[in-house]
């Protein structure tokens, strides 16, 4: 069930900007041990939401790795989304009206000091586990940073230290989709339809690639001028993020992936802060993603001193972290076997 932590004092920004007051809709699974050492705080990616037992089913539940009869496990919404913390569609107290497309840039920083005070709310003093795939990464890394003596042990999935130019440069094709949309600025939910719909379209290009288009969605009818099959599912999966997402959010979320560098502020060298994270780790990489593709997470593991890596194949591309959870599940379970509470 969706719970919410209201904190109703002004929550500092990197940028400089404030929110008057921050939201945070989490769900728990599972009881919080005696000695508060079985905590897993699962992070989520872009279009998901706190409910990881749903999108990451298989990974997160009874029977699977991340079990509840054995830990006490964590999801949190991230600052920006519209799925229970505050985002664009939340009230600004300040005007008394939503943000909408007013609302100001989050980093995955910012995310996550927003759940450092949720951490905090639930009486927790230690993350056995924390682990995300994608954007969930960016925040399992950036914690691992910001607090290398709470987190024990890391697991990440298709992601990445530094949002890549290549990942920048496919936001900003996403956000001038929804630019292109000028009702995206309008004051009201559902706002920019049209421009969320051509920036899922781009965005599904590169979760998914080429042998998995060629080979689900070729026609095998070799005289259609028109209406192809593939062409059909890329509208469909506009369609289908159109009805359960914002514009707004996915503008202000694409934001914050493109400014995610660990090294910010930090020295500057990736290298050199990766060989500051302390915490086991396993990184996993899918041979097929073309947007965080292995070498990031080859990256990832040969500069963080306590690494296992371990690369798998999908159909899915980048998108396979959260459709191969037994694989996922199988291999976390593994290596999870080898780690001491
Ligand atoms: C209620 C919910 O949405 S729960 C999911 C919430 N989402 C999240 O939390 C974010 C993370 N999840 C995701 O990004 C996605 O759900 C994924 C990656 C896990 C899976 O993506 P999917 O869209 O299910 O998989 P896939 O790419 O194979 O597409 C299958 C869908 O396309 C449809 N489809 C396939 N080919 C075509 C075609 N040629 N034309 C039209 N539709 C097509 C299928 O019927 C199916 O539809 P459905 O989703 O309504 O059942
Ligand atoms: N398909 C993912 C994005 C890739 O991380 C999502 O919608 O959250």
């Amino acid at each position: 069930m969706l719970q919410t932590l209201h904190i109703k004092k002004s929550f500092e920004l990197e940028s400089g900007d404030t929110l008057p007051e921050v939201t945070i809709g989490y769900h728990t699974y599972g009881t919080l041990n005696a000695s508060k050492s079985n905590v897993v705080w699962v992070c989520h990616a872009l279009t998901a939401n706190s409910d990881a037992t749903d999108w990451w089913k298989g990974v997160v539940g009874e029977n699977s790795a991340i079990d509840p009869n054995k830990y006490f496990i964590v999801c949190a919404n991230i600052l920006g989304s519209c799925y229970g913390s505050t985002g664009p569609q939340s009230i600004n107290p300040v005007t008394g009206q939503s943000y909408f497309a007013d609302f100001p840039l989050i980093t995955i920083r910012d995310m996550v000091k927003a759940h450092i005070l949720l951490k905090e709310h639930l009486g927790i003093s230690s993350v056995h586990l924390l682990m995300g795939g994608s954007m969930g990464g960016y925040q399992v890394l950036e914690w691992s940073v910001m607090e290398p003596g709470v987190i024990k042990n890391i697991f990440l999935i298709t992601t990445s230290p530094a949002e890549s130019a290549w990942g920048i440069a496919i936001h900003t094709a996403q956000r001038l989709a929804i630019e292109a949309d000028e009702s995206w600025k309008e004051k009201r939910i559902g706002a920019g339809e049209k421009g969320l719909k051509a920036a899922r379209a781009i965005g599904m290009l590169t979760y998914r690639n080429y042998d998995m288009m060629v080979h689900q969605q070729a026609d095998h009818d070799h005289e259609k001028l028109d209406n192809f099959k593939a062409s059909s599912y890329i509208n469909y999966q506009g369609d289908k993020l159109v009805k359960r997402f914002s514009a707004q959010s996915y503008w202000a979320l694409t934001k914050s992936m493109d400014s995610h560098n660990i090294s910010r502020g930090r020295g500057g060298n990736l290298a050199a802060v990766l060989r500051r994270v302390p915490q086991r780790a396993l990184v996993m990489a899918i041979a097929s993603d073309i947007l965080c593709p292995p070498k990031e997470q080859q990256f990832i593991a040969e500069h963080l001193p306590n690494a296992t890596y371990i690369e798998i194949d999908s159909s899915y591309g980048h998108d396979g972290f959260l459709v191969e959870f037994q694989i996922i599940s199988e291999a976390l379970t593994r290596w999870l076997g080898h780690v001491a509470e």
